[in-house]
């Protein structure tokens, strides 16, 4: 895989709208503001430590797109959010259409993003996998590399690393399914913002302490 054939998809909702599940502890402001440094530091980590590869934003926010070009990455903006999986369709089509053979995805809700995993993920396409899944804490779907991007239908959503894999099996793929440490933890509830403090690690997010009421 040469550096300049990948594209990595970042999704990111209107901050505004973002991290509804810790609505019962962190209050809206708050909520935004975890959504944009998560997002931030996603981007940053991919300019520094994947800079030949292409990054895409998807998105129907100004203001996300805007902090995107900021860290040199392209804009794919929604007319209107319409999930996960539209958003995704929408930037395989644009990964096509530009000519990319590998796509990876990768929310912006990683607590801690890990350049020796992420290359983990990309060496196991090297090797001749179509498909290869970083599957959540939940179940969930953390990192989806696909070749050629349109390998597979997007079903995020409840158990979606084994729904992933089984599409990929139906479609005859080469596919793998790995956990790794760091990429299996986004920070969807109340308790794994609690996880991020007591692991005392040095990380500005456990400045969002959860709050027991607001
Ligand atoms: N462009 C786009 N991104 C989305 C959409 N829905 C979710 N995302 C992004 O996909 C990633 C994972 O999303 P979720 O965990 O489902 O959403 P979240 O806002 O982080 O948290 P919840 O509101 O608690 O579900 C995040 O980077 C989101 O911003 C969408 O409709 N459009
Ligand atoms: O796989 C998914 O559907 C999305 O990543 C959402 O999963 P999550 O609950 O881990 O955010």
């Amino acid at each position: 895989m040469k550096p300049n054939e990948l594209n990595i998809v970042i999704p990111m909702k209107d901050p505004t709208k973002a991290k509804s599940r810790l609505r019962d502890v962190l209050a809206p402001q708050n909520r935004a503001t975890l959504a944009l440094t998560l997002y931030r530091n996603t981007l940053q980590f991919f300019a520094e430590f994947f800079p030949e590869a292409n990054r895409l934003v998807v998105t129907e926010s100004a203001q996300i797109a805007a902090i995107a070009k900021q860290y040199q990455a392209d804009v794919l903006l929604e007319a209107k959010a319409q999930g996960l999986n539209q958003a995704l369709n929408a930037a395989t089509q644009w990964s096509l259409k530009h000519k990319f053979h590998y796509q990876l995805i990768i929310p912006a809700d990683i607590a801690q993003l890990s350049a020796h995993e992420v290359n983990q993920l990309l060496l196991q396409m090297q090797q001749g996998h179509d498909v290869v899944i970083a599957q959540a804490k939940d179940g969930g779907t953390n990192a989806l590399a696909c070749s050629p991007p349109n390998a597979i239908n997007f079903c995020y959503g409840k158990d979606s690393a084994e729904a992933h894999l089984q599409l990929a099996r139906a479609n005859g793929l080469a596919v793998k399914c790995l956990t790794l440490s760091q990429l299996s933890l986004d920070i969807d509830w109340p308790a794994d913002l609690k996880q991020l403090h007591s692991s005392h690690q040095a990380n500005p997010l456990t400045t969002f302490e959860p709050r027991a009421a607001l």
